[in-house]
């Protein structure tokens, strides 16, 4: 390797591992201004020696021309989706099924149902190489140049693993409020709620758009059986997902019964305000993988899981009231 080979590599490495402290950790280990510095050499060298551009450099987040259109996508594992609670009667039946089932003798993991649009994300030896949304399930669009603008989405994983993963792309609060009052001050259409603005920037054709969003995202489940990682239960799955160097939500807590999700789900619907991000329930799985077998899967979830969903906010009540009373 000669010496612009060997700075090209080294300012790779070093963005990855500054990108991943500051989006995936949060903990930045160096200022905006250093970082940029190195971005641009980076560019600059890949600029002089575009023999020496690695497909998965931080320099190659921001595509070039926008697309003509989506292609589809079928997804390797289908993307099941999460059958639904609305109250304690709900949970309490569900935990009786379960408990008819395979016994006393199991923990659920209690998760954030995080607002905002289902992706699933494809690394072939450790390299990110397609996107693509939910869609019915089992085809999807391929939305792999937006994505990629997500800071919060790895280019390269730690380790060269091939693997498809799960996850919630989603728009911050602050980027939310930030967006409608720069379309408000042009006279512009606003978002309806930051779940929305997600959607409609990742389904946007000039990727320039959706990096100008400032989106990110929480990955919460391999596609298919995490058996292949040597993992046994969703607790640990996750925390593969993060040495692998995803972001995973970290309010997650083991419930030993059905009143500790009654009780997470009293706390979360007290903090819900407070969260940086809009959650728009709690989802409880059954911890252990050989329980999740045992239970299996309806056509198109599994019965190892469930979302809690909170009450449709009042506000559209209030609304009505005045109506009614002109
Ligand atoms: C549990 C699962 C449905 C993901 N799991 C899968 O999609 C999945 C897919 C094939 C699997 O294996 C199969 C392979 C072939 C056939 C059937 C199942 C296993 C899990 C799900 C869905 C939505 C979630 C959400 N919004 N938030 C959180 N926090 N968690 C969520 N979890």
């Amino acid at each position: 390797m000669n010496d612009i080979e060997k700075r090209v590599a080294e300012l790779n490495q070093l963005l990855h591992k500054y990108g991943h402290a500051y989006y995936v950790l949060d903990k930045p280990l160096v200022s905006d201004a250093v970082y940029d510095q190195l971005l641009n050499e980076l560019i600059a060298l890949e600029k002089e020696n575009p023999s020496l551009i690695y497909p998965d450099s931080p320099t190659q987040r921001v595509g070039g021309v926008p697309l003509q259109g989506f292609k589809k996508v079928t997804h390797n594992y289908p993307m099941l989706s999460l059958s639904n609670a609305f109250g304690e009667e709900d949970l309490r039946d569900f935990d009786r099924k379960i408990r008819q089932s395979i016994g006393n003798d199991f923990s659920y993991v209690c998760e954030l149902k995080i607002d905002g649009l289902a992706i699933s994300l494809r690394y072939e030896n450790g390299v990110f190489v397609q996107g693509a949304t939910r869609g019915d399930g089992t085809v999807g669009e391929d939305i792999t140049a937006n994505l990629k603008t997500i800071h919060a989405i790895p280019l390269r994983l730690n380790e060269p693993v091939t693997i498809e993963v799960r996850g919630e792309a989603y728009m911050p609060k602050k980027s939310f409020e930030a967006l409608n009052k720069a379309r408000a001050d042009k006279g512009e259409e606003l978002f309806a709620n930051p779940r929305n603005a997600a959607a409609g920037s990742l389904r946007q054709l000039d990727p320039k758009i959706a990096a100008s969003r400032n989106l990110s995202t929480f990955i919460y489940a391999i596609g298919g059986d995490g058996e292949a990682y040597g993992i046994d239960s969703h607790a640990e799955m996750l925390d593969y997902l993060e040495t692998l160097g995803f972001p995973s939500n970290k309010e997650r807590e083991f419930c030993e019964t059905i009143d500790d999700v009654l009780a997470f789900i009293n706390k979360w619907t007290e903090n819900r305000p407070h969260l940086p991000y809009e959650i728009d329930g709690i989802v409880v799985k059954v911890n252990r993988y050989a329980h999740q077998d045992e239970l299996g899967y309806t056509a198109k979830s599994p019965r190892w899981a469930i979302a809690y969903k909170f009450p449709a906010e009042e506000v559209m009540t209030t609304l009505l009231d005045i109506e009614l009373t002109v």
